[in-house]
């Protein structure tokens, strides 16, 4: 599997620019297979007259194919892009097939559901074409009934086994945002009801927001700081967290898991080519500022220019305990750690909220929790909680490992089913103390320099922090220049595993928004791991944490956003993800000088007087 395949559904009204659009988006490819659902037995002449303009746009690299048995041929060359056109045809051949127009009793659900299976199991690139004629009049007649009770269900379930769904106007692109529903009433695959198996798990279905059960329990965080303040509204709609994908028997390998084969850095060529373009794009050149370095940036990180949209991004929160913590050094009880796991995977916590309104699915995994949770969420578990890095390492070596395998194994898993941005968030109560201890153990700060408040310890919390964090400091140091023994000596499990998660995430050329000072310690490390992956990362944001600023200079990034935010959980990386995402809308989709007739800058020697 390439990766970064993604299945596009193209609807639109009759003579929308639907079919024009939806080959556009296969433009770049040597080799199209275009798979024509209308039928050529019809007889009608304006009809056969379409299809031949329509054949007419297609050239050479198309190889068309006359066919109703979308799912065979879909499996028949999963790796070879495609544009089915259309599904409006498709389906009226399945009914005439069936003589269903006169009775009305059709079934397509099983063919519809193999369809779906057909296009999930794409490798590559795959764009659909319906129409969408929900938006006209109901028909008067009972096959015309039929036909759009059919189509839209058909088009809401072909949505749900795509990555983008685009409606298309008056020649004009609408990218229409994830649902919160499920509107599709086909009935899940057996691999989608298996919430263990492997395909079900694959996260070819995290873009599909889910809905928490409607009783689902809201889970009480013991609030230490302020209890008793107001809850959340009762009534929601809340993005649950997606399962993570695994089972038990499906461990990876921890043998050599720090040892990382050579990060090739984003490509130059097309960083250079992404610049002309920027270039030639309607606006003074260099006035989108950030923005234009953003998109430049993604565009080397896939290797084209202009950049595909970010479809598929998602966040894995790495959730686990440490020991110190139960030395006083953050404001709120160790238990918390389990409690917020547990409404991560409802949907209540805010990198949920944030995730769900820049389209990222969210996935938590317990690393080293201290309670028992659920087994698809403990799949990696690694212990429970770390021990307390002032006195001990926090993990044995083999845990290290183990810990690091896991994260490579999540990064693995999320590339391979064609996520194409990746963001580490961590939950665990005590995390700034070892992300510090890192931080100065690395840059060789003194513990009062890098110290901050965490989730706002009062000053005696402070000072136990601060004296925590130099006891760490001073067994840190003795491993500074092994990755591998200094994340066991005192990052613990979840922070290990993050490394491995970004790591890996660079050696598979995927690039990745760094959130605030725990994550970012953990990418010192793993850029320890792995020279060069720093270039795969852009950084999301600036927590308050003064480690934090300390760690991005050491990384040479510069944050995205300046938010005064302090929470973690992958938060401030995902605030950041729609401003990617504009930057490579900017690419995409701005006219350049030349498309749009504008005069470009008049650098001519101009025979003016300097006054
Ligand atoms: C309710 C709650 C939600 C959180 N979400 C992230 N964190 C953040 O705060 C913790 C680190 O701060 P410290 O080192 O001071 O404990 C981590 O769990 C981090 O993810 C939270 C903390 C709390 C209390
Ligand atoms: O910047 C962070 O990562 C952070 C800050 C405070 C609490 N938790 C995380």
């Amino acid at each position: 599997m390439t990766g970064r395949a993604v299945r596009t559904l193209v609807l639109g009204g009759v003579r929308s620019g639907k079919s024009a659009y939806g080959e556009s988006l296969l433009g770049s490819h040597r080799q199209v297979r275009y798979l024509a659902t209308g039928s050529r037995t019809s007889t009608d002449a304006e009809w056969l007259a379409r299809i031949a303009a329509h054949r007419e746009r297609r050239d050479d690299r198309h190889i068309t194919i006359e066919t109703t048995d979308l799912a065979g041929e879909l499996r028949a060359a999963p790796d070879i892009p495609v544009i089915v056109d259309d599904l409006g045809s498709w389906l009226t051949a399945r009914v005439d097939a069936l003589g269903g127009w006169e009775s009305g009793d059709v079934d397509l659900d099983p063919e519809i559901a193999d369809l779906c299976d057909a296009l999930r199991g794409m490798n590559a690139d795959t764009v659909v074409i319906s129409s969408e004629v929900g938006l006209s009049l109901v028909s008067s007649t009972p096959a015309g009934r039929l036909f759009q009770d059919l189509l839209g269900t058909l088009n809401a379930a072909v949505a749900q086994a795509c990555d983008r769904v685009s409606l298309v106007i008056a020649g004009r692109v609408l990218d229409l945002p994830r649902g919160e529903f499920d509107a599709s009433p086909v009935p899940p695959t057996a691999a989608e009801q298996a919430p263990n198996d492997r395909t079900s798990n694959d996260q070819t279905s995290n873009n599909q927001a889910e809905e928490a059960p409607a009783n689902a329990p809201e889970t009480a965080i013991a609030a230490t700081p302020a209890p008793g303040t107001a809850g959340p509204p009762a009534a929601r709609t809340r993005v649950a967290a997606t399962p993570v994908a695994a089972d038990a028997s499906d461990l990876p390998d921890p043998t050599d898991a720090e040892i990382f084969p050579a990060v090739t850095p984003p490509d130059e060529a097309v960083a250079f080519t992404a610049r002309e373009r920027q270039n030639s794009l309607t606006k003074p050149p260099g006035s989108l500022g950030r923005l234009e370095e953003i998109g430049v940036w993604i565009a080397a990180c896939q290797g084209q220019c202009p950049p595909a949209p970010i479809v598929k991004p998602a966040v894995v929160v790495f959730a686990g305990d440490h020991g110190v913590a139960r030395g006083g050094v953050s404001a709120f009880p160790p238990e918390v750690t389990a409690q917020m796991v547990a409404n991560i995977e409802h949907g209540g916590a805010a990198v949920n909220v944030l995730a769900a309104r820049a389209g990222a699915s969210v996935t938590v995994v317990d690393m080293s929790v201290d309670a028992d949770t659920a087994p698809h969420l403990s799949t990696y578990k690694v212990r429970r909680s770390s021990e307390d890095l002032r006195t001990t390492d926090a993990i044995t070596i083999a845990e290290a490992r183990a810990a690091l395998a896991a994260g490579r194994a999540i990064a693995d898993r999320l590339v391979d089913s064609g996520s194409d941005l990746l963001i580490a968030g961590e939950m665990g109560i005590g995390n700034t103390t070892p992300a510090t201890v890192l931080v100065g153990a690395l840059t060789r700060r003194e513990p009062v320099e890098i110290v901050g408040r965490g989730t706002g310890v009062d000053d005696h919390g402070w000072m136990r922090k601060t004296a925590a964090i130099r006891d760490g400091m001073r067994r840190a140091r003795k491993v500074v220049h092994d990755p591998l023994a200094l994340l066991a000596a005192v990052g613990g499990a979840d922070l290990t595993a993050v490394a491995g998660f970004l790591a890996q995430a660079a050696v598979r050329r995927t690039p990745v928004i760094l959130d605030g000072l725990v994550i970012t310690a953990a990418a010192m490390v793993a850029d320890a791991l792995a020279p060069g992956a720093t270039r795969w990362w852009i950084a999301g944001h600036r927590s308050v944490e003064p480690a934090h600023q300390i760690a991005l200079d050491h990384l040479d990034l510069k944050p995205v956003l300046e938010m005064s935010m302090r929470l973690g959980e992958g938060s401030g990386a995902v605030l950041a993800l729609p401003i990617v995402q504009s930057a490579v809308d900017i690419m995409t989709s701005m006219a350049t000088f030349d498309e749009a007739g504008v005069a470009g800058r008049d650098d001519s020697p101009a025979d003016v007087e300097i006054p």
